[in-house]
């Protein structure tokens, strides 16, 4: 049987432990309050993340990485991007020899400026082979209600997309596979900053048109990072470049748009932070995003001024003006 290890009892560790244990993996969770995972483990559900979703009978959570992670296939990854390398390095030792390293995140690190795989191979020494990431349009609060759904599980090695993709594949959640390791990790990564910009336009009242063209220029500057860093163009079009962009950017269980939307009606940011209780990546990752396109000379406008609302007192009136007085130019699409 196979077995796996999610490290993270958030709400998107908890509900891809539901997705596993449901196609029958054998799968144990791991969290740092062991109230969280006694309820879980104990009571089928958390209470804190998923209120009223009944998980599976068979999921096991434990306090403790070791045990957790003991003959696992999978080692799942489902911490803040931000937190992994300290948390990874404690979670070395107990790594088994043979284990896939998968990551859940949507981040890049601030100041390396890495994406989730290349900090997981540098920290757990591990080679490419083994480390897969899984990316697509995954609202939690519709997955927990069995919605249908798509996902992209990506990895350099085919057997290893191929495993994951079984293990993780439902009637309710269809996984596709992808090589394009690269790729799929920037898509998940920028659109979190694309739908913090969407969320402060919606958030200040502007309507339709300014939402689709944050989204399709957001599109732009993803591609144009992509082709620079070495990604397959066409998967910016699928479910983890286009795909998860337009779900982020138009839901209103999106925590990144829902920031950007309270800066946008005028909160401030230490309001915006207090009212936010998850995890919203890109109001860290805008400014790694912005440093590893200077780091590869791309312009990413909407990426720029993100960075500036969100952490450098940029007003959302001066961002939009700052966006509409760019000068004139051509359309392209990606470099
Ligand atoms: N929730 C969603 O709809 C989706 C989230 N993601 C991505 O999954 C990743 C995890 O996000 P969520 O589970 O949604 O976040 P969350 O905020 O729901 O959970 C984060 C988890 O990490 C734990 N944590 C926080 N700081 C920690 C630390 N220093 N050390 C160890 N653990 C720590 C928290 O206790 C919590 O269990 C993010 O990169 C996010 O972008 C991807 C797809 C869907
Ligand atoms: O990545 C997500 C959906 O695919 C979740 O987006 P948020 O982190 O903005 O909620």
């Amino acid at each position: 049987m196979t077995k796996a290890a999610v490290l993270g009892t958030g709400s998107w560790g908890t509900t891809f432990a539901m997705i596993l244990a449901e196609g029958g993996t054998s799968t144990t969770l791991w969290g740092r309050r062991a109230e969280v995972v006694e309820a879980i483990d104990r009571g089928h559900e958390n209470p804190e993340y998923l209120p009223g979703v009944r998980l599976p009978e068979s999921l096991r959570a434990t306090t403790d990485a070791a045990v957790a992670m003991e003959g696992a296939d999978f080692v799942v990854l489902a911490v803040p991007s931000q937190t992994l390398r300290g948390n990874l390095g404690g979670w070395r030792p107990h790594i088994p020899e043979h284990a896939v390293l998968v990551s859940l995140m949507k981040g890049i690190e601030l100041r390396t400026s890495k994406r989730m795989s290349e900090v997981i191979c540098e920290v757990a020494g591990v080679p490419e082979e083994r480390v897969a990431v899984v990316s697509g349009p995954n609202l939690v609060g519709e997955l927990i209600r069995r919605e249908p759904a798509a996902t992209v599980v990506a990895s350099v090695d085919d057997k290893v997309t191929g495993r994951l993709q079984e293990a993780c594949h439902l009637p309710w959640f269809r996984a596709y596979t992808n090589s394009d390791v690269v790729g799929v990790e920037l898509g998940g990564a920028v659109k979190n900053v694309i739908a913090l910009a969407v969320g402060v336009a919606a958030g200040m009242g502007l309507g339709d048109n300014v939402r689709a063209t944050l989204m399709t220029r957001g599109l732009a500057e993803i591609a144009r990072l992509g082709a620079a860093v070495g990604a397959d163009p066409h998967t910016f079009a699928g479910l983890a470049g286009m795909g998860d962009l337009v779900a982020t950017c138009t839901s209103p269980l999106s925590r990144n748009r829902t920031f950007g939307e309270n800066l946008g009606r005028g909160m401030s940011m230490a309001e915006t932070i207090a009212a936010t209780k998850q995890t919203a990546e890109g109001v860290k990752s805008c400014e790694s995003v912005l440093g590893l396109a200077r780091r590869y000379d791309v312009e990413m406008p909407i990426t720029e001024v993100v960075v500036g609302v969100v952490h450098d007192g940029m007003t959302p009136s001066e961002a939009a003006v700052l966006l509409m007085s760019r000068t004139p130019k051509p359309e392209r699409y990606g470099v």
